[in-house]
């Protein structure tokens, strides 16, 4: 069974002034468990609208989405929602431990597991390893870096035990090389975790980087316009992968695609 089934979902949006807008024409995908997906295309294409769907934040005006085989109707359980911004992924009035708390708690209530909170510090601390930091449980979001503030929405996730990872442009706002150390921290918790992934990005070299498949969606939410499968072998490696025949062959080609569409950048 798929773990996503998207089934010719579309949206349109009424603005306050009464025009209606196309987010996205219906599309329709499925997504097999444990795969990672990336979602590229030209600015107001329909990427975020795609992933709001799948994660039941908003509904869609044709169609449907189904996870594990059920309609979406709300936020489901199994999925979790890591935005650009930390200030949307992370409580900026709580401390990091207090924010991967607030994931643990989820994740016991879930289970009908009585949580010991005498546990729980060993725990958050064992997650932010996992994300390779240490020793700033007790700091605000806003006293870290872009990237560490990245990591610790990522260990906020995990500790709710998701199945599903939904990441909107995660590491847009972060250096380059952090960028690069980011992509591979995913890659780990993604294998190790077995989640299924879906991936947005501006990035082309990022997409093809980290995914399975590479969904272009055509600009002015009109669907989809390629879904490509990605054949570079894993593990991956930011050096070797990147100078692959074939990643650099699947590159041009998609890079050619998006560059042709008239619409302007
Ligand atoms: N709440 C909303 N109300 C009205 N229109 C919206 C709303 N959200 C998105 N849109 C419109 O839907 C279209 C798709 O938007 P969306 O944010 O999904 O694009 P995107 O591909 O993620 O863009 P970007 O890469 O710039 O983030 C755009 O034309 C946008 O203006």
């Amino acid at each position: 069974m798929s773990a996503v089934r998207i089934r010719g979902v579309g949206k349109r949006y009424t603005t306050a002034t009464g025009e209606t807008v196309t987010g996205l024409s219906p599309v329709s995908l499925s997504i097999e468990p444990g795969s990672f997906i990336s979602i590229v295309g030209r600015s107001g294409c329909g990427k975020s609208t795609l992933l709001r769907l799948v994660a039941g934040l908003e509904q869609p005006t044709a169609g449907a989405v189904e996870i594990d085989g059920a309609p979406v109707a709300a936020p489901p359980d199994s999925v979790r929602y890591v935005f650009q911004n930390y200030a949307e992924s992370l409580l900026p009035w709580k401390t990091v431990r207090e924010n991967i708390r607030f994931g643990l708690r989820h994740a016991y209530a879930l289970e009908g597991r009585e949580a010991d909170p005498r546990q729980w510090d060993a725990v958050i601390e064992e997650k932010l390893a996992e994300v390779g930091l240490h020793g700033i449980s007790g700091r605000y979001p806003a006293e870290l870096s872009g990237g560490m503030q990245q990591r610790v929405a990522i260990a906020r996730a995990l500790a709710s035990r998701p199945r599903i990872l939904l990441l909107d442009e995660p590491f847009s706002a972060v250096d380059a090389l952090s960028r690069a150390k980011l992509q591979d921290l995913l890659l780990d918790v993604w294998r190790s975790h077995g989640l299924t992934i879906l991936f947005v990005t501006h990035d082309i070299d990022e997409a093809l980087y980290l995914s399975d498949r590479v969904i272009v969606l055509a600009p002015g939410g009109k669907g989809i316009e390629e879904d490509a499968p990605v054949t570079v072998s894993r593990p991956r490696d930011q050096i070797e992968t990147r100078a692959h025949e074939t990643y650099l062959n699947l590159r041009g080609e998609i890079l050619h695609r998006v560059l042709q569409e008239g619409a302007p950048a």
